[in-house]
């Protein structure tokens, strides 16, 4: 039987130019429509006119109405207001400008005509700023008003941040190219998930996206040189792009960085002590970027300006004011952002409350619950590698007289009989990379135990040197086919089970590991 008290209808009203600003909590999901005429944007995204948009509990953002505007939501989040401070008006000129770059590199690309500015490429942007700035919500503005704008761009989007929820997967660096603008459903995979993780009918999942394993949350000291090596194979990636795909090269690309790029000192070289932000200089290096935006930030503002080395490339530095409505997340927030991502790539979202699903009129697409799958693998079969030196012996375990001569990317085997390994390798998230017969050093061994059906047979493993690494050094720091979780070690049988994304065969048993661990605690 159906409900006979309807329920109370929930209006907002939204002045010219102003914000509704929402934070969802654990337990909110809600819907909204647009019952007025005027278009209304979730960052920069139009919203459908009267369909309902439905937005995942965890999220955080804002719904923008350059004019008077009504919205119905089907309850008020606990944290919600509006506000008529914005910086939308900011992002559209920076929009403007680029676009008008994008538009005389494509005449000079594709027609052949010379501009009197010399512009023959599309504009590179690197967008910096301290923690919970806002960089990611601009990034995926600049995006969103590209994709919208009707003219066919292909944009392309860096995710130069390891820990942000718009990344593939925490610990990764990805390269994503959407063709429609990017959706605020809910907070995981807005840059682009790779194809095992989602179904190819939902939103996000046709966002064609690759990815590089850097394990780690952020760029360090201790991972700068793998951190550099990764950037020069976004790099290449980004170039063969743009030299098969000329729209490519006229759209542009838009890099999300990590608030570690604000630290001057972090990267610096012991042969080169006075070098400042080396992270800001390889990537506009690296990607050649023209233009970086600072949110906020004064002093970073000064100091990139006066930087050398993109003086000497005449990078201009533009200064763009923080929202006021950008979320300050502490560190017990983020590590629940990171688990709730790392679930997501496995487990899909869970469905909406049947009071947001059943909703009369139209829905735009849902992305859904996935079904991932737990096996077990022999420690044999699953290569397990570390790549880089902070992961090979201390220099102080060197023979007496010698000197480490290691490349800074040399990949180390987890070796899982030694009890320390065990315990490190339990719920860590592993990258697979793909290997080809030339990437083997050593001839491949047949694997004894393959999948589900074999779990049972167990028995003996010839023995083999675990410490060895049989491919090549170059397989670690290259694109990601996708990611797995250890969730138990069974050192008698001597198996991992591990948690997939999607049945069948894994795509390479050869997987990278990183400090990155899940427990799957929903
Ligand atoms: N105008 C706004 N109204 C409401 N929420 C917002 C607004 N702008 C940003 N947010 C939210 O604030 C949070 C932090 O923003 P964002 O992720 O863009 O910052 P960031 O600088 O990239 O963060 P990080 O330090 O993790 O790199 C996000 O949850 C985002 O959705």
């Amino acid at each position: 039987m159906s409900d006979p008290t309807p329920k109370e209808q929930i209006f907002i009203d939204l002045e010219p130019g102003s914000e509704w600003r929402f934070e969802l909590e654990a337990d909110e999901n809600i819907a909204l429509r647009v019952l007025s005429h005027e278009p209304v944007f979730i960052n920069s995204e139009e919203l459908p006119q009267a369909s309902w948009y439905p937005i995942h509990r965890y999220t955080k953002g804002a719904i923008y109405a350059p004019t008077q505007a009504r919205l119905e939501v089907t309850s008020l989040p606990a944290s919600q207001y509006v506000s008529t401070s914005t910086t939308h008006p900011q992002i559209l000129n920076v929009h403007l400008a680029l676009e008008r770059t994008r538009i005389l590199a494509k005449r000079y690309l594709l027609g052949n005509t010379p501009n009197g500015e010399n512009i023959q490429r599309g504009p590179r942007v690197m967008v910096v700023g301290p923690p919970s700035s806002g960089k990611t919500t601009v990034v995926k503005n600049l995006v969103n008003l590209a994709l919208s704008s009707g003219m066919g761009w292909t944009v392309g989007v860096g995710g130069l941040d390891p820990s942000s929820p718009s990344n593939l997967i925490p610990g990764t660096l990805s390269l994503s190219t959407p063709s429609h603008p990017i959706p605020t459903h809910h907070l995981t995979h807005p840059f682009g998930s790779p194809p095992t993780s989602t179904p190819s009918n939902t939103l996000s999942a046709d966002i064609p996206t690759v990815g590089w394993w850097l394990g780690g949350l952020e760029p360090s000291n201790k991972n700068a040189e793998v951190w550099k090596v990764l950037i020069e194979r976004m790099r290449q990636d980004w170039q063969k792009r743009c030299e098969r795909d000329k729209m490519a090269l006229a759209s542009g690309l838009i890099i999300d960085t990590s608030s570690a790029f604000t630290n001057p000192l972090l990267a610096t070289k012991k042969d080169d002590p006075k070098a400042r932000y080396t992270l800001v200089s390889q990537a506009v290096e690296a990607f050649e970027v023209d233009t970086i935006l600072v949110i906020g930030h004064e002093k970073l503002h000064i100091d990139l300006s006066r930087l050398p080395s993109l003086q000497s490339r005449g990078v201009n530095v533009v200064r763009i004011p923080k929202s006021g409505g950008v979320v300050d997340l502490d560190d017990q927030a983020r590590e629940l952002v990171h688990s709730f991502q790392i679930r997501s790539y496995f487990y899909g979202e869970p469905p909406l409350p049947t009071e947001i699903s059943s909703l009369m009129g139209k829905m735009v697409g849902l992305d859904g619950a996935l079904n991932p799958y737990s096996f077990q693998i022999g420690w044999e079969t699953l290569v397990v590698l570390r790549v880089g030196e902070e992961n090979s012996a201390p220099s102080s375990a060197l023979p007496l007289g010698s000197s480490r001569t290691l490349s800074p990317t040399r990949l180390t085997r987890v070796d899982p009989s030694g009890p320390a390994h065990v315990v490190r390798l339990l719920n860590t998230v592993l990258a697979i990379v793909d290997i080809k017969p030339a990437d083997r050093t050593k001839p491949e061994k047949k694997p004894k135990i393959e999948e589900g059906e074999a779990e049972a047979e167990g028995g003996e493993e010839d023995e083999e040197d675990m410490e060895e690494v049989p491919f090549v050094e170059e397989i670690g720091t290259r694109e990601v086919l996708g990611f797995i979780v250890i969730t138990a070690v069974d050192a008698q049988k001597k198996k991992y089970t591990v948690l997939s994304p999607s049945p069948g065969k894994l795509p390479s048993t050869v997987a990278l590991a990183g400090s990155i661990e899940w427990v799957d605690s929903a």
